[in-house]
């Protein structure tokens, strides 16, 4: 089985969340590789709706199966299953707007993901700086609402509890009863991913798509390579050797 995450894994990090776009390669060699493996799964905290949108194609990767929300919602075959959204994040989403103006923050923006909301500073003029003075704040305001906040690549993400990528791996490694695994991400909330497949016992590599933002993962990963255009070299050197096997 093959997990991947997606943004900066399958699509290159871009300044705007709206304007991401897969890698244009990647839905050809995991197309090429679903044809090989039990399984391919997309485990990201995007929905599952917008991962598909970012990236034409994917729909067409035989057996793909999408863990959007870190696991919360599933698309596969076209359909997507999902729990009602919790009504703390249009509640937290209302209290937003006063919150980062008492604070004065140039350039922070704010992405509705229905089922969650995050607080995004790269086009800050000071991304690092911006994401302290709001890391307390936005962790009382989740704490307020019933929710959690997930960090990521200068992001705060403002979601419900009770679920990660460790949790959807491992339920989904299992639902497939698969043989191997491999994982392959780019950031801190992957980190529950790689702990899924020591944790599995199968036989199983990490694999981090590695930037200069974000070194925690490539401390655990087994591999690591340069970025999603280093993870789409691996994964067709991958799919070229099962055709030759
Ligand atoms: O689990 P993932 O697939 O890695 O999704 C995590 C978050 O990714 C997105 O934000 C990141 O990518 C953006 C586009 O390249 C970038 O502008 C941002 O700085 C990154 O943090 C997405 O917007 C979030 O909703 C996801 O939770």
């Amino acid at each position: 089985m093959i997990g991947l995450d997606f943004d900066g894994t399958l699509s290159p990090i871009v300044p705007d969340p709206a304007a991401a776009v897969i890698h244009p390669k990647a839905p050809e060699v995991l197309a090429e590789l679903g044809a090989h493996v039990r399984s391919v799964a997309i485990v990201t905290g995007r929905p599952p709706a917008t991962a598909l949108e970012l990236g034409p194609g994917l729909a067409a990767v035989p057996g793909l199966v999408v863990l959007g929300h870190y696991g919360f919602e599933r698309w596969e075959g076209g359909r997507i299953s999902a729990p009602p959204p919790p009504a703390g994040v249009p509640r937290a989403e209302a209290e937003l707007p006063l919150l980062l103006d008492s604070l004065g923050l140039e350039g922070v923006t704010t992405e509705d993901k229905r089922r969650a909301v995050a607080v995004h500073t790269r086009r800050s003029p000071d991304p690092e700086g911006a994401l302290a003075k709001l890391r307390e704040p936005l962790a009382k305001l989740a704490e307020k609402h019933g929710l959690v906040v997930e960090p990521g690549r200068f992001v705060l993400e403002l979601r419900p509890p009770g679920m990660d990528k460790g949790q959807a791996l491992s339920l989904f490694l299992a639902e497939r009863a698969a043989r191997s695994v491999m994982f392959v991400g780019d950031d801190l909330g992957d980190l529950a991913a790689f702990e899924a497949v020591r944790a599995s016992g199968l036989p199983g590599v990490t694999v981090c798509s590695g930037s200069a933002e974000v070194t925690a993962l490539a401390e655990q990963a087994d591999i690591v390579v340069d970025g999603p255009d280093g993870v789409v070299a691996l994964l067709a050197e991958l799919a070229s050797a099962f055709s030759r096997s």
